[in-house]
């Protein structure tokens, strides 16, 4: 099983690489790889299995993050109270076709599994995208999504691409939100 010892941290070439797109049918490897990277994100939301392995919660992990530069992520974005998560899966070769003019932003900012510091400032990033990708089998999806869960997908599709969530934050000032952008977290 994955756990906080696999997720290479910032620093690794990894994190700044642009990965590789997948062609089909997928590779035995990278089909169990699609599976663990799913179970971690299930393991490190059940309290008694993240305790017990000392997991982050976690909502979204892209390959990257264990070394492997490849176009894979999966993602958990749980529902409200107890139904069903929002988003349970795992998406290859993810591209974003549209993306809003209106931004949006966590009100605490963001963190990573691969950054283990506080990281302050605010990450804008498009309210709503349309994402193209495809399922472990090759078959291909649109997806359109706003709010919390666009920024989720939007922060692993930027691990795919080598770029980190504080490469987004303006230095000059950290914590300025612009009029217009959707807050979320308030
Ligand atoms: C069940 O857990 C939750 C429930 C409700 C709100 C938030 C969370 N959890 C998270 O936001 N978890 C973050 C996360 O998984 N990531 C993913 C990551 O590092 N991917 O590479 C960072 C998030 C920052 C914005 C989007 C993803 C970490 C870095 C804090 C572990
Ligand atoms: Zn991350």
């Amino acid at each position: 099983m994955i756990t906080m010892k696999d997720i290479v941290l910032e620093g690794h070439p990894a994190l700044r690489k642009r990965a590789e797109k997948l062609t089909f049918p997928l590779s035995p490897e990278h089909q169990e790889l699609a599976k663990e990277m799913l179970e971690f994100l299930h393991n490190s939301q059940n309290p008694e299995i993240a305790e017990k392995y000392g997991l982050r919660a976690g909502v979204g992990l892209a390959a990257p993050q264990l070394g492997k530069s490849i176009q894979m992520i999966a993602l958990l974005v749980p529902g409200f109270e107890e139904e069903e998560a929002i988003l349970d899966e795992v998406w290859i070769n993810p591209r974003i076709m549209r993306e809003s003019v209106k931004k949006a932003c966590l009100k605490d900012g963001e963190g990573c599994l691969s950054v283990n510091r506080e990281v302050p400032g605010i990450v804008l990033r498009p309210e709503r995208i349309t994402v193209k990708y495809q399922d472990v089998n090759g078959d291909e999806f649109v997806r359109t999504l706003n709010d919390y869960e666009a920024i989720v997908v939007q922060h692993e599709i930027d691990h795919l691409n080598g770029v980190m969530f504080y490469d987004h934050i303006n230095q000059t000032q950290p914590m300025y939100i612009p009029k217009g952008a959707v807050v979320i977290g308030e």
